[in-house]
């Protein structure tokens, strides 16, 4: 399980060989153990290299192994044994040094890394603390900051990652044994006392208690994502109807309508659920590439959990009469009103009395779709995010009739579905674009003032978003929000000389993105958006440096200057409009609760969990700093609405900002004078 032999005359070898990934069983231990010993007393060997068969230098702990009675030699004094070696040790990394495996490695004198290797602690998603002495040697080697954040998360590490930090000495592109075995012949005879990582002081830091209260916050958000995570299953409406006492209906039988992305995606989640589904298109040619998709996701989708597809609980037609005995229909065609209105028309016509009709619309108005039913209480929306068989988060929107019944008939197939969702009334955008909306608007404006795109996504992405907003803009289509804003009589053809009006409708608007979409830039689909990407449908985003001398163009045109802009301006302004928008909204009733808002942010936008959403954060910073930072911005920005202060954020600061699982008391005063 551990093989010594001897390279270069001085060196000996100790390969690792449990096959598939070295973990560290019982035969493991003995083995590096007998080898450590052999090779100490060897007067030929000067030093030591420690590697892993195929590539993978060690995954840790046998994790079959863990239980009351594990035998062997115990992994601890076999890792001091490393350490005290009285000859250079050095560790060979590559594939993967995760739990024990890097324990092994930190106890060795050098480490040497590939460059695709992966390092990490990972025992607290076992439930464990290292063991092996990692929460000793990391802080000493790396400090007690990244310490913590990777034996609280778990999270791998790349070894470029690795070498910044300080955890690996050096990282290779080529044979890592090799590059290990001749640094060990440089290093023999040399004095070791300073590269035993145990015997290095614990490095002090000023800030300590600032250190461990920053790691709190975040495991306390993610307690309270955890919480609000369950907490949106306790739906209720302004009615007064809620979870408890509404009943959902069983829905056997649902049918989809307009087989697009969306579509497709409702089609496979709904089949994976075990729910028979209708699949409808009228167009030939999208029904049958839509078959073929549908049943190559649910193939792999099968293959990747190992249980059989679910393709037979489908059948496909390009005749809407074929929803005509369905328990509950989803609507996905385009996002156009009058089609949408069209269609409710038509199901209202066909269905059977009582089932459900349901709009995957993220932005419509349902009560415009409802009106056109004979039954509008059985009208509610179901706004899936793409792509909707992966996405968790589904928005259940409920208009001015929405019954409590359709509700909860909704929000318990979203269940059935996998999803987490959350209920939500009909305003414009529901809850996560129209919270989104102010944010991107911010963004824009930070170009005119003398951002750049690469400035506002790195400040976000460092926030802990996966996506900056120009690149989450450009992945998701540049042109979605440009055929809205045409329709709203917002966006208007800007060309290349002329006037630019930034003042719309009263309030400033910034026609940036308009400008890209009038050239064609549409984001990945068409290679071009706010960054290049070489080819359409590509991935990778580069700058562009053609979008640099479009703003400069275009604040010369309207006059601007360029000012300096940090990432501090940056976050308070797209992150506080964006949370004054919820607090709008839950001031106003459309969310129920703050958990609601900050779900929703989680589970479909990318906020990072560790900071429990955009409710949870403002309570954190403290909420009469967001109201002053606001309203520092809203005084030099008169005309940005989304800037100023909504009522109940004033209410809250009034009340002693009190936590947000107190907010209710408040909201709900305010929800029931509307
Ligand atoms: C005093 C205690 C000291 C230390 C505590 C610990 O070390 S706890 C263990 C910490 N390590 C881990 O959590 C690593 C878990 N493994 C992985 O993350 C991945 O397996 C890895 C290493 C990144 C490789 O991924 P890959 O996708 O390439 O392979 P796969 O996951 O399919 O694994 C291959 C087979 O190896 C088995 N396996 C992996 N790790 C362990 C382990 N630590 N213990 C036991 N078995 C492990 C895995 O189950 C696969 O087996 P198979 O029979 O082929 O399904």
């Amino acid at each position: 399980m551990a093989q010594l032999s001897y390279v270069s005359g001085s060196v000996g070898l100790i390969t690792l060989q449990n096959p598939p990934v070295n973990v560290l069983s019982a035969a493991t231990r003995q083995g590096i153990m007998e080898s450590m010993k052999k090779a100490l007393n060897d007067p030929k060997v000067k030093s030591v290299v420690i590697c892993g068969q195929n590539g993978v230098f060690c995954a840790g702990a046998d994790i079959k192994e863990f239980g009351p009675n594990i035998s062997g030699p115990s992994i601890v004094p076999l890792i001091y044994d490393i350490e005290v070696a009285n000859k250079p040790v050095v560790a060979a990394i590559e594939g993967s040094a995760l739990g024990g495996g890097l324990e092994l490695a930190l106890t060795c004198h050098y480490r040497i890394a590939h460059s695709k290797t992966r390092l990490g602690l990972p025992e607290v998603t076992l439930g464990l603390l290292p063991g092996a002495g990692g929460t000793q040697l990391l802080p000493r080697l790396i400090g007690i900051p990244a310490s913590l954040e990777l034996i609280t998360t778990g999270r791998h590490i790349t070894a470029a990652e690795a070498l910044q930090l300080g955890l690996v000495d050096h990282v290779t592109q080529s044979d890592t044994v090799d590059s290990a075995v001749k640094f060990a012949l440089s290093v023999e005879g040399e004095p070791l006392d300073s590269r035993r990582i145990s015997k290095r002081p614990c490095p002090h830091l000023p800030d300590l208690d600032a250190v461990f209260e920053a790691v709190m916050q975040k495991a306390r958000a993610l307690q309270y994502s955890f919480f609000a995570q369950r907490a949106v299953g306790r739906w209720s409406m302004p009615s007064g109807a809620s979870w408890n006492t509404s009943k959902a209906r069983p829905v056997h039988r649902a049918a989809v309508l307009g087989l697009g992305t969306m579509g497709r995606g409702i089609t496979v989640a709904l089949a994976q659920a075990g729910v028979s589904v209708v699949a409808v298109e009228i167009q030939e040619k999208q029904l049958n590439e839509a078959r073929e998709h549908v049943y190559a996701t649910l193939e792999r989708g099968a293959q990747q959990s190992g249980v059989s597809p679910s393709c037979a609980n489908i059948t496909y037609s390009h005749d809407i009469q074929a929803v005509a005995d369905v328990d509950l229909v989803i609507e996905a065609v385009l996002e156009d009103l009058s089609l949408k209105e069209k269609v409710f028309q038509q199901l209202s016509a066909i269905c059977k009395p009582g089932t459900l009709l349901c709009s995957n619309t993220s932005s419509l108005d349902l009560n415009c779709l409802a009106s056109q039913t004979k039954n509008p209480e059985l009208v509610v929306g179901m706004h899936f995010f793409a792509p909707a068989h992966v996405m968790k988060l589904l928005e259940v929107v409920y208009g001015s009739k929405s019954s409590p019944e359709a509700v909860a008939t909704a929000m318990q197939l979203g269940k059935k579905m996998g999803k987490i969702s959350v209920a939500v009334g009909n305003c414009r955008g529901f809850v996560g674009n129209r919270m989104l909306k102010p944010y991107i608007e911010q963004s824009y404006f930070l170009l005119e003032e003398g951002a750049t795109p690469e400035l506002v996504d790195k400040a976000l992405e460092e926030f802990g978003f996966p996506m900056g907003v120009f690149r989450m803009s450009d992945l998701s289509g540049l042109d979605v929000g440009w055929r809205v804003r045409k329709e709203d009589g917002l966006a208007e053809p800007v060309g290349t000389s002329g006037q630019i009006t930034r003042l719309r409708g009263g309030r400033r608007y910034s026609p940036l993105g308009d400008i890209l979409c009038e050239h064609g830039r549409f984001g990945q689909k068409t290679g071009l958006g706010w960054y290049q990407y070489g080819r359409p449908g590509g991935r990778v985003a580069k700058s562009d440096p053609w979008v640099f001398n479009l703003l400069e163009e275009y604040r010369a045109r309207l006059g601007l200057t360029a000012r300096p802009i940090d990432q501090q301006e940056v976050l308070e302004r797209c992150l506080y409009s964006l949370i004054n928008e919820g607090l709008c909204i839950l001031e106003e009733g459309f969310a129920s609760s703050p958990e609601d808002i900050d779900v929703i942010y989680v589970f479909g936008y990318g906020w990072p969990k560790h900071r429990g959403g955009p409710m949870f954060y403002a309570s954190m910073v403290g909420l009469a700093t967001v109201l002053e930072r606001l309203d520092h911005y809203y005084r030099s920005n008169p005309d940005v609405p989304s800037l100023k202060p909504c009522k109940l954020l004033r209410q809250l600061v009034a009340s002693g900002s009190p936590p947000v699982h107190k907010w209710k008391e408040i909201t709900k005063k305010i929800q029931n004078r509307l």
